[in-house]
């Protein structure tokens, strides 16, 4: 037998739930053989692929190494722990989940600093009154290193952190963080602030590929099977299915419909007895139908689409240019 095809999928955290909801919607079913304790899994009816079960980390560095294919991971990881992340790796499609930023955050004590360049002139004060450089606490370090330099602070020391990042200025190891972020409750808790312009990344959920994963002629067909059905699903949950059927309907009516409510006809204008279908953006559905009845169709229906397969497969296309380049 050939090597797997392997897809890292979250084991555990943030991202978990999600991610095995998003692969059953895309009806890609994840089966670990050996039950909830294993770490290895398989997908019903996709041949010769492995589930690699890690933590959201894990899958970025993995992704870095090409020791799996394709994997589902935050933006924040990859970015971080991936040099050069977008010659390394492809972040193919965002996937609507696990939205964080990473941020800037001081004591709210603070009340004359508000943005970066207040930042930078604290950090060139803070030395000579305090004997040290001013620390920067977070487990972020290529990400704020970055995002100083562009802001023109050097003068500050990163300290390493785990966990309980947002605990060190109280706990006096560090004057300020950087860390992710989603309701603020979490820095608020502990008396600090976002800077006005700290936002260093807005990131979410990602179906992630790796340049260097084996990506045989065997590897590549595997990966189209899988993007086909989750580019299937994605279509489907961009549009209602809406069919009527009326005497009056041309082109030009079509092509109202389009620019106006971003209709597509999927399978062309009416047939020979007037029957239509087209797929409508939900939040267009109510002024669709009522300008079809306007043009004299006697009833619309509206019906939600599991899976769209279409002769394209954009996110395949992705992955191809991508390993040419
Ligand atoms: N509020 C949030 N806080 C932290 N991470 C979040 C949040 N919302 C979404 N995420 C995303 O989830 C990812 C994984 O975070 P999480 O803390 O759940 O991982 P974990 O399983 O604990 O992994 P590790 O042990 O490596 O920290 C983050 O990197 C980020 O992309
Ligand atoms: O803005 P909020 O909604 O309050 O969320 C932010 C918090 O959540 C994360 O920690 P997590 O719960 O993942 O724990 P961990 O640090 O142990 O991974 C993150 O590190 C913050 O501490
Ligand atoms: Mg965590």
């Amino acid at each position: 037998m050939s090597t797997p095809f392997v897809v890292a999928v979250p084991s555990k955290g943030r991202l978990q739930e999600n991610a095995e909801s998003f692969f059953a919607r895309a009806g890609l079913t994840l089966s670990k053989a050996g039950g909830a304790r294993d770490y290895r899994g398989t997908i019903a009816g996709v041949d010769n692929v492995e589930i690699a079960y890690l933590s959201a980390s894990e899958i970025a560095a993995n992704l870095a190494r090409g020791s799996v294919h394709l994997g589902v991971t935050g933006e924040d990881l990859v970015r971080e722990s991936i040099p050069d992340a977008d010659k390394r790796v492809l972040m193919i499609e965002g996937l609507g989940f696990g939205y964080a930023n990473v941020v800037v955050a001081v004591p709210q004590a603070w009340i004359d600093v508000r943005t970066m360049a207040d930042l930078d002139d604290v950090a060139s004060g803070f030395r000579e009154q305090h004997n040290h450089r001013m620390r920067v606490a977070t487990k972020y370090i290529n990400l704020t290193r970055g995002f100083f330099a562009r802001h023109g602070v050097g003068d500050y020391r990163i300290v390493e952190s785990a966990g309980a990042t947002e605990g060190a200025p109280a706990a006096g190891t560090a004057e300020l963080i950087v860390d992710i972020t989603t309701t603020g409750a979490t820095l608020t808790a502990n008396g600090l602030k976002v800077l006005d312009d700290g936002v260093m990344l807005r990131s979410q959920a990602n179906l992630v590929a790796s340049r260097d994963a084996d990506w045989s002629t065997g590897a590549r067909e595997t990966a189209r099977v899988i993007l086909d059905h989750i580019a299937a699903r994605a279509r489907a949950s961009k549009y209602r299915e809406v069919r009527t059927r009326f005497a009056g309907c041309n082109d030009a009516l079509l092509s109202e419909a389009h620019n106006r409510f971003g209709v597509v006809a999927p399978f062309g204008g009416p047939t020979s007895s007037g029957m239509l279908t087209l797929h409508c953006p939900p939040g267009k559905l109510y002024a669709l139908g009522s300008f079809l009845r306007e043009h004299g169709a006697e009833t619309v229906s509206v019906v939600s689409l599991d899976y769209v397969f279409d002769r394209e497969n954009p996110l395949f296309a992705r992955l191809e240019a991508f390993l040419r380049q």
